[in-house]
Order: C-alpha cells, then sequence, then structure tokens
C-alpha cells in the first residue's frame, strides 16, 4: 500500500464517543483522506487506570464498522510499554509504505501539549498534525511548528469519555453520546459502573 492519504486517530477511547468520530470523520472530508485508521493506546503513559484494552480496542470496531473510510489497528496494543506516538507513526509509515501521507488527528487539548510527547521533533517529521476544536479547550498552534500543523474547526460535540464514564457509574443514560453498540456493549461487560476508573481525568 503507498500513495494514499491516510488519517491516524490515536486515543485511550475508554470508552470511544461521538466526538472521536465526528473530529475524524470531518478530517476525512476535508482533507480528502483515503482511509482513518483509529489506533486505541496500549498503555496511555499519561493517564490513570483504564479499562482493558481488549474492550477499548472492541468498543472501537463497534463504533467504526459502519463507515468504509475507518479501520483499527492493533499496534498500539501489541507494542510493550508505554505508547508513544513516534511509535505508532513508525509502525504506520511501515503499514502504508513510504509515499502514504500521514496526517495525525488530535483534539485542541492534546495539540497543545505535543512538544512534550516523546521525541516531539522526530515525530513531527513523521506525519502532519491536525488539531480539531474540542468545547472547553483552546485551539492555538503557538509555539508549534507551522509546516507540521494545521487547525481544523469541526462540529461542536461537548462530549468526553471521562463524562461517558461518570454517566453509567452514575446511572444515567449515554445513548446518543456513544453509538448504539458502544452503550450495548458497556452494559455487557459491566464497565465503569464500580471498576476504580470511572472518575479519572
Ligand atoms: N469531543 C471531542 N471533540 C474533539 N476532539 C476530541 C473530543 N474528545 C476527544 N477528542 C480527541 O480525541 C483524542 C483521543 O481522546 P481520548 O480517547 O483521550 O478521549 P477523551 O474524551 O479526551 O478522554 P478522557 O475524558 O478520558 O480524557 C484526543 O486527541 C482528544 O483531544
Ligand atoms: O507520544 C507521546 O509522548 C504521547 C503522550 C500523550 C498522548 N499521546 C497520544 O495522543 C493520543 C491521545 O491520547 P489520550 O491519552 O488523550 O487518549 C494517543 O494516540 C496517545 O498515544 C502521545
Amino acid at each position: 500500500m503507498s500513495g494514499r492519504r491516510i488519517g491516524i486517530m490515536g486515543g485511550t477511547f475508554d470508552p470511544i464517543h461521538h466526538g472521536h468520530l465526528v473530529a475524524a470523520s470531518e478530517v476525512q472530508a476535508r482533507f480528502a483522506l483515503d482511509e482513518v485508521m483509529f489506533v486505541p493506546t496500549g498503555q496511555p503513559y499519561e493517564k490513570g487506570k483504564v479499562s482493558p484494552a481488549e474492550d477499548r480496542y472492541l468498543m472501537t470496531v463497534i463504533a467504526t464498522a459502519s463507515n468504509p473510510r475507518f479501520h483499527v489497528s492493533r499496534a498500539d496494543l501489541d507494542r510493550d510499554g508505554p505508547t508513544y506516538t513516534v511509535d505508532t507513526l513508525r509502525d504506520m509509515r511501515a503499514v502504508y509504505g513510504q509515499s502514504a501521507e500521514l496526517y495525525f488527528i488530535t483534539g485542541a487539548d492534546a495539540i497543545g501539549r505535543i512538544m512534550s510527547w516523546k521525541d516531539a521533533m522526530t515525530m513531527l517529521g513523521l506525519a502532519h498534525f491536525i488539531g480539531v476544536t474540542r468545547p472547553g479547550f483552546e485551539l492555538s498552534a503557538a509555539n508549534l511548528p507551522a509546516e507540521s500543523v494545521t487547525l481544523v474547526e469541526v462540529p461542536a460535540m461537548a462530549i468526553s469519555s471521562s463524562d461517558c464514564r461518570q454517566r453509567v457509574g452514575a446511572g444515567l443514560p449515554v445513548w446518543y453520546l456513544v453509538p448504539d453498540g458502544v452503550v450495548q456493549y458497556i452494559n455487557k461487560r459491566g464497565l465503569y459502573r464500580d471498576s476504580g476508573i470511572v472518575g479519572r481525568a
């Protein structure tokens, strides 16, 4: 595979929600991406306890299954140690080939911190970074290399995974915040009821 325009949406996806999906869909359309690869984190070292990797992976598969341009990678789940985007991008480069154009999609909260990520300058050379708007966070490319980052306004979805977890823990619905199949998977597996990760982040 080579020569294509590939979006990469990394996230802990605990759970995946419509904010993630709208961001990926909007960037896919605006940048004419051939596909968007969702990459659930293995060990997100900046977060506390997270749900089992297989649960986060399966929720991501369920949420993306109906979109022919959306795919899910196990690359970060199958790599030992903390998850670093520099490694994710090297793995994606190996999958898609040297001529592919890689676009890493991040929300406004994450894009503001990328210069502190592992091997940031190397990482910025491996993909173009797209920072998308997110309610509650200022989107700014100040202090980021202009040639490596583009900011994009996406439809505002005031949804976070932590809020979804808290709602489930409090017995409130998450219908319409996450895809229907993800609601059913959360119920089936009893996620976020008393796992100790509800209030993370
Ligand atoms: N509502 C949203 N709108 C735009 N981008 C989002 C939104 N929610 C998350 N993102 C982005 O998606 C990526 C993955 O996010 P992540 O899986 O950590 O979800 P989260 O909702 O931020 O989780 P948590 O509340 O547990 O911190 C990050 O780049 C984040 O900025
Ligand atoms: O590379 C790093 O040092 C790094 C630090 C924090 C977050 N990331 C990546 O940013 C993406 C969103 O992370 P998160 O924790 O907000 O779900 C995900 O792909 C993470 O692997 C990467």
